[in-house]
């Protein structure tokens, strides 16, 4: 009861945000409803026409009236032909409209993820995204072609069967009407249950999407390799896949059952409509033989609408609930979005101060503050370094200038303007990250250093390869800069990838440079490559770098240390030695007193330019 009274007002909710998805196909729409009412009317006439035969034509006194036979058969041929041409540009005009809405509601759905803040993406399955996108609006599609038509044309053979059953004979049409009921309890309770396994069966499919999404992706399979996990992987697989071909079974299943009622009634109606036939006859009511087999025919026509509709009904409460599915993302409101005062940054070209004051920060359901009270700046081409133990808060402060995530206390500015009434493309052109993990689409390296800006001419991204120090590399390709590369391109070294994720910024050019050196990544022979174009990169721009290489750290204008949401110390190299506080701990431990330069993965790279080779470390965190 509960349920029920909680179903129907959710479903009523749905389908009056869907019909506006239609609105723009209004004319098109209307022609559809005209070609349904006119195929599902024309299916009257032969049944009629079969009483005709029988009573006027074939069974007469003084012998059949071929005249008339031939006339009604030529009829009786045309009328399905027609029919069928109708019926071609009815579906025609129905998947297009259909095609039209679920192509629109793609596009929305896709625009709106793209307005989405980051904290959406982290809390959220890739898969599962992907999975809403491609199979629940594709799902969505059937609503309109198959079940919204299905339900009028349906409704309109049934309502225009029964007038017709009536003309012929009312009390044959009361025989035919009394089982109705029943039928239509059977299936509902079969339609309940089929709803119920359809949903479970859409989450098994996001699921087993997510997880192969999750488990075969290359570093999710390098992850697997990594701990032994294949068979753990493999076995969590396997469940799914079982929960899913089971739940297929059981659904196919209650897909039988309805149909077996449907041939059920469909076969003891006839016979009861013969009886009663005959019982009429035995009390002196008069029924000719065309009467009894055209109404047998038009039987046919009666129960089949009736269980369809029934099965449509089932379906629409399942596409009902994909279309949930798809509005519970388009109510995600971004909170993230343009202040209707924004403003653009002013194109200054000795701008790019960045300031922190006094900043709270707390991701989406986390208990406690991540950053609290942090308050630096960094003032137009400084270098800012951000050091301090893994967790402390850094990569977190990087998110908050580009605004991926907004403060919840204090403020972030650029140039004296809160980020927050900046408007986002702006701050966008005014920024550049270079992350740790350099994301490459599947695509040319031509297209991938232009992403950093669409305009570029060849000659650009040729110039900001250069200065990146990968041209040469590019040239060593058989297809030089059309290469295509991404997650199934060619592979390219973890120091390739970063210089061309290094080309993308500097192409992108712009003031503020937030940095996240790469820890491990790097083998010690890219990392002298990278730590030149990383050079180019920074010139004359302001930068805050997480800071992992000695040489960044030395060079600092200013060194922040941060430590659990705080900054815990903040000047130069040599007043924070001289401290002997944080700093100074950290500069002997991390980098051994100032010998080793950088940490890399097959060893650490010492300030006098030599490789000492080290035992693998377990990763942090
Ligand atoms: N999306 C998130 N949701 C919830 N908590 C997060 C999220 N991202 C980071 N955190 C938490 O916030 C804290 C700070 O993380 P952050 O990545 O900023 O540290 P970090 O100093 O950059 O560390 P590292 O040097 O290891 O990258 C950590 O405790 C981390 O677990």
């Amino acid at each position: 009861m509960k349920s029920n009274a909680g179903a129907g007002p959710e479903n009523r909710s749905t389908a009056r945000r869907v019909v506006p998805l239609f609105r723009p196909y209004r004319a098109r729409v209307a022609a559809v409803v005209g070609l349904i009412v006119l195929t599902s009317t024309i299916g009257i006439i032969n049944p009629l026409l079969i009483q005709a035969v029988f009573n006027k034509a074939l069974f007469v006194h003084g012998g059949p009236n071929l005249r008339l036979l031939v006339i009604l058969v030529v009829i009786m041929a045309v009328v399905p032909v027609v029919n069928g041409a109708i019926g071609i540009l009815q579906t025609y005009e129905t998947t297009r409209v259909g095609q039209h809405v679920m192509r629109d509601l793609r596009d929305r759905l896709y625009a709106h993820l793209q307005t989405l803040p980051l904290a959406f993406f982290t809390g959220t399955k890739t898969g599962e995204i992907q999975s809403r996108l491609a199979n629940d609006v594709g799902g969505v599609q059937s609503v309109v072609t198959t079940t919204a038509s299905s339900i009028l044309a349906n409704v309109v053979i049934f309502v225009s069967t029964v007038v017709a059953m009536v003309i012929i004979s009312w009390q044959l049409t009361i025989v035919a009407l009394i089982t109705v009921p029943a039928f239509f309890w059977l299936t509902k309770a079969v339609g309940e249950r089929r709803r119920r396994v359809a949903r479970s069966t859409q989450e098994s499919l996001a699921a087993m999407s997510a997880l192969s999404e999750e488990t075969l992706s290359v570093s999710g399979v390098l992850l697997a390799k990594a701990f032994g996990n294949q068979a753990r992987d493999t076995t969590r697989y396997r469940e799914e896949n079982q929960r899913l071909a089971d739940l297929e079974v059981r659904q196919q299943m209650i897909g039988q059952g309805f149909y077996a009622i449907v041939q059920s009634f469909l076969s003891i109606t006839p016979a009861a409509v013969y009886l009663v036939a005959g019982l009429l006859l035995a009390h002196g009511t008069s029924i000719s033989a065309g009467t009894v087999v055209a109404f047998t025919t038009l039987q046919t026509r009666l129960y089949f609408p009736i269980g369809q509709l029934l099965q449509v009904s089932v379906e629409l409460r399942s596409s009902l609930a994909l279309f949930d599915r798809i509005f519970e993302y388009l109510d995600v409101v971004p909170d993230i979005v343009d202040a209707p005062d924004a403003v653009d940054l002013p194109a200054t070209a000795s701008g790019g101060r960045v300031a922190l004051h006094d900043v709270y920060f707390r991701y989406p359901d986390v208990p406690q503050d991540t950053l609290r009270g942090v308050s630096l700046r960094a003032d137009p081409g400084q270098l800012v370094a951000l050091v301090g133990p893994s967790g402390a808060g850094k990569t977190t402060i990087s998110y908050l200038i580009p605004r991926l995530y907004d403060v919840t206390g204090g403020s972030v500015s650029i140039d004296g303007v809160d980020v927050r009434q900046v408007r986002q493309a702006s701050l966008a052109a005014a920024i550049g990250f270079v992350t740790q993990e350099s994301y490459l689409f599947h695509d040319s390296i031509l297209a991938n250093i232009r992403y950093g800006r669409p305009a570029a001419t060849s000659a650009e991204v040729e110039e900001a390869a250069r200065a990146a120090y990968i041209h040469d590399r590019i040239m060593e390709f058989p297809d030089g800069y059309d290469t295509i590369v991404g997650e199934r391109g060619y592979r390219l070294s973890g120091g390739e990838k970063q210089r061309l994720a290094i080309a993308r910024v500097l192409l992108h050019d712009p003031r503020i440079l937030i940095l996240d050196e790469a820890t491990s990544a790097l083998d010690t022979a890219s990392e002298r490559e990278v730590q030149k174009a990383l050079d180019t990169l920074m010139g004359s721009r302001t930068t805050i770098a997480i800071a992992h290489r000695l040489s960044t750290i030395v060079k600092a204008d200013v060194i922040n240390v941060i430590d659990a949401g705080r900054v815990a110390e903040s000047g130069t190299h040599d007043s924070l030695l001289r401290q002997r506080g944080r700093y100074a701990s950290l500069y002997e431990e991390q980098f051994d007193g100032g010998r080793v330069q950088w940490r890399c993965a097959g060893g650490d790279v010492m300030t006098d330019g030599t490789i000492r080779q080290r035992q693998p470390q377990p990763q942090p965190g």
